[in-house]
């Protein structure tokens, strides 16, 4: 059984309901002071530390760190041709949603002579990671390549764990995944060591510009660590969902979207909001059967007994306000009318409609990205998209006449801001 916790009846604040609802007790804060030592020792030592790491943390010394091209090949040709074409078709979609976010140049005439024009340019270089620990995500090169090539950015490396069971490279799916998409730049590197490999660069891999990816609480940490020095994209740590339901949905298929996630990871928070206690009852009824049948059984008792919990509220737009301020990396609404509840959604990393939209459609084919925020922080960022790997400049053009008919403004606002030759830098062009 789930714990439960009934909200009904009474309103808690935002930040009440974050303290009341689980999230993994690990925090990423924590994590941080575990990898920072990881993190300065291969900015200090280069690849002998990645190496030294791979051997402490993944159980195996990779012959390489930089995977030979024939490994690439060789894994390309060895996938199975199922998986091949599923993602062949992953990729398709995910492209189709990825080049929709491209933005055109765009010219604002501002005053008479005066323009600014705003432009994306992608980055140069960009780290890519793909998890690789207890579980390995091929799911996850798609999302990362597919979004940095549509962003047009020139020079890609993924970074995935080596395995001792693939003689120290990546999984193999993992890098036949990486050929599919024309990758040939792929490091045996996982975790803190990887995020560090990346940031700081070491004899084998130049240092990138920009880092994505999911990965667990360590690989979480590290992005934390090496922000500033390299942009990262969102926290996108142990996978966690929220879903908001009520007397109308199945709860076989509750129970299902709550198993499926818990099979990430121990540290995945799972959590039912509901108006009905009867679809409460019925939950936990499903959970009793489906979770010991299911492959990964341990880890998904671990997950839910440690943060996976029922809300009980007493109408969904109470329910609305709890999935709000949990702000869930993943949120289902499986309510009457679920399209018009999720169009009332603020804070989800992405929302899922309706019966027939589980996670994991998200996950790996509704080319939508999985790459997505967690720990709450999707109430200030987003998931992983083109505008991740690019940045915005602006360009501004003045003709003589725009910049002196402006001119006594700029004066008064220098002079405010004891800036004189602010003003002077403008007049001179005019004595
Ligand atoms: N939010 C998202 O978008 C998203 C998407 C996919 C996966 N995920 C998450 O990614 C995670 C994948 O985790 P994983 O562990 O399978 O693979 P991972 O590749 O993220 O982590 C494996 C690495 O962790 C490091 N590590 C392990 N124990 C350590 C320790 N005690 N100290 C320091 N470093 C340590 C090792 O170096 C290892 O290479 C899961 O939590 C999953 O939920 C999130
Ligand atoms: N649910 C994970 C976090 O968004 C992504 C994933 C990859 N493979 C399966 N699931
Ligand atoms: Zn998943």
């Amino acid at each position: 059984m789930l714990r439960r916790l009934d909200l009904r009846g009474a309103t808690p604040a935002a930040a009440e309901v974050r303290r009341l609802l689980p999230r993994a007790p690990i925090d990423v804060d924590v994590a941080v002071d575990a990898v920072r030592p990881v993190c300065d020792d291969v900015r200090a030592r280069g690849d002998a530390a990645v190496l030294d790491a791979a051997e402490r943390f993944d159980g195996v010394r990779p012959p390489a760190l930089r995977v030979p091209p024939a490994a690439l090949a060789a894994a390309a040709e060895a996938l199975d041709p199922a998986v091949r074409d599923a993602l062949a078709e992953a990729i398709r979609r995910a492209r189709l949603v990825h080049r929709a976010q491209l933005r055109e140049p765009v010219t604002i005439e501002v005053a008479p002579g005066l323009t600014v024009t705003e432009r994306w340019v992608p980055v140069e270089r960009v780290g890519l990671y793909v998890p690789g620990g207890r579980v390995a995500y091929p799911s996850s090169v798609v999302m990362n390549v597919v979004a940095a090539q549509e962003a047009g950015v020139a020079s890609l490396a993924v970074f995935s764990p080596p395995q001792r069971d693939n003689g120290g490279l990546p999984h193999p799916v993992v890098l036949g995944a990486c050929a599919l998409l024309g990758i040939d730049e792929v490091y045996a590197a996982g975790g803190a060591q990887a995020i560090a490999m990346a940031a700081h660069g070491t004899a084998s891999c130049p240092p990138v510009d920009v880092i994505t990816g999911p990965g667990n609480v360590y690989v979480t940490a590290a992005k934390r660590l090496v922000r500033g020095l390299v942009g990262v994209d969102a926290e996108a740590g142990p996978t966690e969902v929220a879903i908001l339901a009520d007397h109308t949905a199945d709860a076989s298929f509750v129970a299902a979207d709550l198993v499926a996630q818990a099979e990430h990871d121990p540290m995945t928070a799972c959590l039912l909001v509901t108006t009905s206690v009867e679809l409460a009852d019925a939950v936990d009824i499903e959970l009793g059967k489906q979770v010991p049948a299911t492959r990964h059984r341990a880890r998904v008792e671990e997950a839910l007994a440690g943060q996976g919990a029922i809300a009980l509220v007493a109408d969904v737009d109470a329910g609305l306000a709890v999935v709000d301020a949990w702000a869930a990396e993943h949120l289902e609404i499986q309510t009457a009318d679920a399209a018009a509840v999720a169009a009332r959604v603020r804070h989800a990393g992405a929302v899922f409609v309706g019966a027939h939209t589980p996670v994991p459609l998200g996950d790996y084919l509704a080319g939508s990205n999985h790459v997505l925020p967690t720990g709450g922080t999707a109430r200030h960022s987003g998931g992983l998209s083109v505008a991740s790997f690019q940045r915005q400049v602006h360009l501004v053009e003045s003709t003589p006449d725009a910049l002196h008919a402006v001119s006594g403004r700029l004066r008064a606002l220098a002079g405010a801001e004891d800036l004189t030759a602010h003003a002077d830098a403008v007049e001179v062009r005019f004595r």
